[in-house]
């Protein structure tokens, strides 16, 4: 089994839906996230230079979502894969976004996806 890096619940506020209504507002995504990561080099060098910084991924996944409007939780879920895989040379990842307040009587709507570097030529 390979080494992973996990972020849960990640909460960002952004411009998404497909009717015009939604477009003039902010409404929550959840973002759900495993990453293949090779923990035993930063393991063994307790350095955070080694290790897949989860800090540095949180807040760069709030920045692309709040940087422009989305229609479709694919499209978003697309975009942090294949940005993440591109600028963190993450290897494998498997993303979920959740829009918990889309439909009332459901306590959240989702999708999810896994990618690969192989995905991203
Ligand atoms: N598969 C999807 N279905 C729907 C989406 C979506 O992003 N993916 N979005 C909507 C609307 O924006 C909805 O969330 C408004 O409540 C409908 N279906």
């Amino acid at each position: 089994m390979q080494d992973k890096v996990i972020i849960e619940g990640l909460e960002v506020d952004t411009v998404i839906g497909i009717y015009d209504w939604e477009k003039e507002i902010r409404q929550p995504l959840v973002i759900d996230l495993q990453m293949a990561w090779p923990n035993q080099a930063p393991a063994h060098s307790d350095n955070i230079e080694d290790a897949l910084d989860y800090e540095a991924l949180c807040n760069q996944i709030t920045s692309w979502l709040q940087a422009q409007p989305f229609a479709l939780i694919e499209r978003v879920a697309e975009h942090i894969a294949s940005q993440i895989i591109e600028q963190f040379s993450v290897s494998w990842l498997r993303v979920r976004v959740a829009k918990p307040t889309a439909i009332k009587q459901a306590r959240l709507v989702a999708v999810e996806i896994e990618r690969s570097v192989n995905d991203n030529i």
